[in-house]
């Protein structure tokens, strides 16, 4: 037979969740700055995100994580800079197609089905079975009549979860969705979000949790006082990061204060 392979064929490297950021932006912040009290809190921001895997951002208390999860959700306005999704701002009505989960998940005051149904009837699903399965789904069918305020504090994270993953969101935020759980519970949360990445659900989340990240994360976003030191593919990273105060923070170090 023939081979009509050219001598000089090179095989395409597979890229890295980073390097697909910057060749196909799926979601992407231009310039970002917020300032409160006259303190500027985020300082001209601009990241990219692709479409797929997870995304991790880190940084020390109080480095702007939880404030730039919140303007890319599009929470907060930002007093300059915009942020695109598919190349269209992020307005109230898209938002729905995107969900956030909270450190501290604010429940109502109902059952924990009535919390699911809630959220399923405001999009006009009135399925109650789409709350059960969600229900199995965080391991909460067997207390789905017990006051949402009573749940302990990994099975209201476990709520909040299966409440954001309610609407099929096409991006999930999460902002320390596990800190402070047992590993039962973080485990349950992880597996949910791996099964969600895999169907093409794009999450971006903030976590202090280094052993989380490097089991979870596709690429890191490192970011200090408001700015980013670096965004990097999570293997690249966790191996040399480079800039010197991810370096300590890995470390266990302690920033200049
Ligand atoms: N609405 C606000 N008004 C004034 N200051 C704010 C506001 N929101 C956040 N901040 C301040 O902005 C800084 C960044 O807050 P943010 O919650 O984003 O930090 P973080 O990186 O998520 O921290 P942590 O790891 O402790 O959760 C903090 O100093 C915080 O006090």
């Amino acid at each position: 037979m023939l081979d009509i392979t050219p001598s000089h064929t090179q095989i395409a490297k597979p890229k890295s969740a980073t390097q697909d950021a910057q060749a196909n932006p799926f979601l992407s912040c231009r310039g970002l700055c917020f300032s409160a009290n006259s303190n500027v809190l985020i300082k001209d921001i601009s990241l990219n995100f692709s479409a797929h895997g997870m995304s991790a951002i880190m940084g020390f208390n109080g480095a702007g994580k939880s404030l730039l999860l919140r303007l890319l959700h599009g929470v907060i306005q930002p007093d300059s800079g915009t942020v695109l999704w598919d190349n269209t701002p992020v307005t109230h009505d898209n938002r729905k197609r995107q969900s956030m989960v909270f450190q501290k998940p604010v429940l109502l005051r109902r059952s924990v089905l009535d919390n699911l149904l809630f959220v399923l009837k405001s999009r006009g699903m009135s399925d109650p079975s789409i709350a059960f399965s969600l229900l199995e789904k965080v391991r909460l069918e067997n207390v789905s009549s017990r006051a949402a305020r009573l749940l302990s504090g990994g099975e209201q994270q476990r709520l909040a979860l299966a409440r954001g993953l309610a609407t099929k969101p096409e991006i999930l935020f999460l902002d320390e969705a596990t800190s402070s759980l047992d590993p039962t519970s973080i485990a349950i949360i992880e597996n949910i979000l791996n099964e969600e990445c895999l169907k093409g659900t794009k999450i971006i989340f903030a976590s202090h949790d280094i052993g989380q990240i490097k089991r979870l994360a596709s690429e890191v976003i490192f970011i200090n006082h408001g700015r980013i030191s670096e965004q990097t593919d999570a293997a690249s990273f966790f191996k040399i990061p480079e800039t010197k105060i991810a370096q300590t923070y890995l470390e266990g170090g302690l920033p200049v204060i």
